[in-house]
């Protein structure tokens, strides 16, 4: 479990100061590959919409603040729909897998890929990997279709089973491999990030057309440079609740004091929001 030696920051340098701290691409390694024209450019629905998709260079700053004459600083490439494909919707063949913590809204995201997917792009072929990554060589898989995923959003925890541990690179991208994947969503913390990132480098030692996407999962809401990140507003919520209690509680006796302690190990979001809510 630890990163690749041969593990290199993609870093871009423009003018005045510019720094693009990129995410590795299929094409880093597969030049030339084949584009499609999105489907949603011919959708009404999406069409009409003014910028609807992402430029190619579009990035975002991590300090939203800057002065006249410092540089330009570190960007991240920014997330969103593209004008080009690389795959067709007949030829995707993916799979979903959750690990780590639990954190409200896992199964929305399942239920928003698998309905994406469809819906949007015409791509049937999506399973779930079940228990996490030693899911992969170790269990069974899911199958997901729409119909199957209606549901789920009002269901607390993930459908598919999570865990910690049993992350085998080799084993986890022979079975990518075997089952003839080539979409990999990973949605998980810090640690299944690392380990999404071990994936695509084997992936990508071995020239294969798959792609990995890591979808970033927070309860704490502590990553800077997105809007909020999904579970958080729930835990706020379900917070307001602990604090009123222990608010009734403490007013009811004399001298009575409440204490209330809230997930955020090195971020207070969550504290600071629902005390201020409530
Ligand atoms: N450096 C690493 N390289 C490869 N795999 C890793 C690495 N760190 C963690 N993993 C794998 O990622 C999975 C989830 O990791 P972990 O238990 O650390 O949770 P997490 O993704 O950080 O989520 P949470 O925030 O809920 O703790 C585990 O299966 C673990 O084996
Ligand atoms: O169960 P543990 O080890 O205390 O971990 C809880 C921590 O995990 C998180 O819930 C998620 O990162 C933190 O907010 C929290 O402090």
């Amino acid at each position: 479990m630890a990163t690749p030696s041969n593990f290199q920051m993609k870093v871009t340098e423009g003018q005045l100061g510019y720094v693009l701290q990129d995410v590795p691409h299929i094409t880093d390694y597969i030049p030339n590959l084949p584009t499609y024209p999105n489907p949603l450019r011919s959708n009404p629905a999406y069409s009409v919409v003014k910028q609807y998709f992402v430029d190619m260079d579009d990035s975002v700053p991590q300090k939203i603040v800057v002065h006249k004459d410092t540089p330009r600083g570190v960007h991240f490439r920014r997330a969103g729909p593209r004008q080009k494909m690389y795959f067709t919707p007949e030829e995707v063949n993916a799979c979903i897998v959750t690990c780590g913590g639990l954190c409200p809204g896992l199964n929305t995201v399942i239920r928003e890929i698998v309905h994406s997917l469809d819906y949007m792009y015409g791509a049937t072929k999506v399973l779930g990997i079940d228990g996490g990554y030693r899911g992969f060589y170790a269990k069974n898989t899911i199958p997901l279709s729409p119909k199957i995923v209606n549901d789920i959003h009002k269901r607390g925890g993930t459908i598919l089973g999570t865990s910690r541990g049993g992350h085998d690179t080799v084993k986890i991208v022979d079975s990518i491999q075997d089952r003839g994947f080539n979409q990999v969503y990973i949605i998980g913390g810090d640690g299944t990030q690392k380990g999404a990132a071990v994936i695509y480098e084997e992936i990508r030692r071995r020239g294969l057309k798959v792609a990995v996407a890591g979808i970033p999962k927070t309860i704490d809401n502590d990553i800077p440079v997105i809007d909020r990140s999904f579970g958080f507003d729930t835990a706020v919520e379900e917070a307001q609740r602990a604090i009123n209690a222990a608010h009734v509680e403490a007013e009811s006796a004399e001298n009575g004091i409440g204490v209330v302690k809230l997930m955020g190990r090195y971020s207070g979001f969550i504290a600071m929001y629902a005390t201020l809510a409530s």
